[in-house]
């Protein structure tokens, strides 16, 4: 049975485009937990944030990846999934988990052209360069942790995804 696979990192760094593409690739089902959560509750993550404050969207956020969770699926997460030591023990031990590494600029570039404000409600109320930069030095480790591989996101979405296949083939093996 194929282990669920699990793409973490920073907004904008193409959990969600490459999540689908990879899925595709390698014949599994894909979810995104924010999109997931999103159609669940029926609201967006900026009405859960002014219902609920960050604390509700992040309760509902662990049990969006428990419900989710499930083999020969490819899992998508929200940017901040990491923040919780149990969701990244959690991935850990119940699949592989891949961080997709992009630089600042690129993640600020790709935000800037497709805000998505809905789902991408401000962390920090700075604008968006100023938010990734502060954002991504706080968890970048996070992400590593939570990590078996890490692959170079700033490349294009089909790289990406090769490079991940790589890594899957190196999991497979061990
Ligand atoms: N490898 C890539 N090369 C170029 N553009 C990309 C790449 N990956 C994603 N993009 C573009 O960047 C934007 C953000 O990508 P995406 O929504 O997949 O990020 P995400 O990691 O899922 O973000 P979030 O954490 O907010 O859900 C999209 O418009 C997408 O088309
Ligand atoms: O980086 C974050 O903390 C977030 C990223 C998005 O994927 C959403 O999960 C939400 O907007 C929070
Ligand atoms: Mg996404």
């Amino acid at each position: 049975m194929t282990l669920p696979i699990f793409l973490v990192g920073a907004r904008g760094c193409g959990k969600t485009t490459v999540g689908l593409a990879l899925a595709l690739a390698q014949g599994c089902e894909f979810i995104d937990t924010d999109h997931w959560l999103q159609e669940e509750v029926k609201q967006s993550i900026a009405t859960i944030v002014d219902n609920e404050g960050w604390d509700g969207f992040r309760a509902k956020e662990t049990a969006a990846l428990e419900a989710v969770t499930a083999p020969a699926r490819v899992i998508a997460t929200g940017g901040g999934i990491v923040l919780s030591e149990y969701n990244r023990r959690f991935m850990r031990e119940k699949g592989v988990v891949i961080y997709l590494c992009a630089p600042v600029s690129v993640l600020a570039d790709r935000l800037e052209a497709f805000p998505e404000e809905g789902q991408r409600p401000t962390l920090t109320g700075k604008p968006i360069s100023e938010e990734v930069s502060e954002v991504l030095a706080l968890r970048d480790a996070l992400y590593r942790e939570a990590a078996h591989y890490v692959v170079d996101a700033a490349l294009p979405p089909e790289q990406v995804v090769t490079d991940i296949e790589a890594a899957l083939q190196l999991a497979r093996a061990s």
